[in-house]
C-alpha cells in the first residue's frame, strides 16, 4: 500500500524539487490562475496560430502527469514492487493526457489499468488505446462500485475524466464513478482540473483529490485545491504567448517538465 514520506516529494533520484511561490490575487505578481475562457482561449491559440498539433500537446501534457506521480509517489514509496494505478479517463482531451499518463507510468514501473467508458470515434484517441494495449495495459469494462474494493485494488488513482471544457450538471456514467471516488481512501492525483469541479469556483462536494497536476497554467479552481501536491506541467508554451496572456510562469528547473508549485 501507499506509504508517502511525510516531506512527500524527493524527487526520485533524492533531489528535492525546487518550490514556487504562487502570488496572492488573481495575478498579483505571480502565477496567473486562468478563467475557463483564457484556458480555451490559449488551448485554440497553440493549435491554430501557433501550429501545434494535439498529439504533440497531448504527449508532452500526459508525460508531465506521469512525471509529477513519480515524483509524488514514487515506486519505491510503495510496500508493493509494481505499484498498481486505475486510470480513469473522460470523453475529451483530458481523457487523452490520462491514455498517455498511463502509457509512461507502465515505463516508470508502475502496474496501470484503464477505465475509458466513452470512447470517441477518433484516430488520436483509437491509437492512444491501441499503444496502450499493445503494452499490456488492462482496460476494465466496468467500473468498480465499491469504494473498498478499489482501495483494496489500487495504490493510487488518476481522474482524467473532465478538464476545462467541463459545464453543468455531471452525466453518467460519470455521475456514479465520481461519486465512488469520493468515498476511497487511496489517493487521487487529478490531471488539469479535479473532474466535477467547476473550472472556475471548484466543487466543495466533489472529489478531493490529493494531487492535481496544472498543465499549461492553473485554472481558477486550483485556488480551491488542499491535497498535498499541486505540480505545473505542459512546458510549452511560447514565450510569446506567454507574455500575451500574462501567465508568469516559473522557470521550471533545468531540463524538468514539471515544477511543484
Ligand atoms: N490547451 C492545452 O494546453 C492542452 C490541453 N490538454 C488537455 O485537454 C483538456 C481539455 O480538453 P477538451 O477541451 O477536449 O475537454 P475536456 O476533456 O475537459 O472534456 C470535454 C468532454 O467532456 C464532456 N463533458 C463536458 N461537460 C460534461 C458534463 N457536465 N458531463 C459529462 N460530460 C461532459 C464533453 O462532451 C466532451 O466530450 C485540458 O484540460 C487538458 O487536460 C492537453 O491534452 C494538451 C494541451
Ligand atoms: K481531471
Amino acid at each position: 500500500n501507499f506509504c508517502a514520506s511525510p516531506q512527500g516529494v524527493t524527487g526520485g533520484g533524492g533531489a528535492p524539487c525546487r518550490e514556487y511561490r504562487a502570488g496572492g490575487g488573481a495575478m498579483a505578481g505571480g502565477l496567473k490562475y486562468l478563467s475557463q475562457e483564457e484556458a480555451q482561449a490559449v488551448d485554440e491559440e497553440l493549435f491554430n496560430e501557433y501550429k501545434f498539433s494535439v498529439d504533440q500537446l497531448m504527449e508532452l501534457a500526459g508525460l508531465s502527469c506521469a512525471t509529477a506521480i513519480a515524483k509524488a509517489y514514487p515506486v519505491s514509496s510503495f510496500t508493493s514492487s509494481l505499484p498498481s494505478v486505475l486510470v480513469v479517463c473522460g470523453p475529451g482531451n483530458n481523457g487523452g493526457d490520462g491514455l498517455v499518463c498511463a502509457r509512461h507510468l507502465k515505463l516508470f514501473g508502475y502496474e496501470p489499468a484503464i477505465h475509458y467508458p466513452k470512447q470517441p470515434n477518433k484516430t488520436l484517441f483509437e491509437n492512444l488505446t491501441t499503444q496502450c494495449r499493445k503494452m499490456d495495459i488492462p482496460f476494465l469494462p466496468e467500473f468498480p462500485h465499491e469504494a473498498k474494493v478499489i482501495d483494496g485494488a489500487y495504490n493510487l488513482v488518476i481522474d482524467a475524466i473532465f478538464g476545462f471544457s467541463f459545464k453543468g450538471a455531471v452525466r453518467e456514467p460519470f455521475g456514479n464513478i465520481l461519486s465512488t471516488l469520493k468515498h476511497i481512501t487511496v489517493p487521487i492525483a487529478s490531471v488539469d482540473i479535479p473532474s466535477g469541479w467547476d473550472v472556475e469556483k471548484g466543487n466543495p462536494d466533489g472529489i478531493q483529490p490529493d494531487m492535481l497536476i496544472s498543465l499549461t497554467a492553473p485554472k481558477q479552481s486550483a485556488r480551491h485545491f488542499t491535497g498535498r501536491y499541486h505540480y505545473l506541467g505542459g512546458r510549452f508554451v511560447p514565450v510569446a504567448l506567454q507574455e500575451k496572456y500574462k501567465l508568469n510562469l516559473p522557470s521550471y528547473p533545468e531540463t524538468d517538465c514539471v515544477l511543484k508549485l
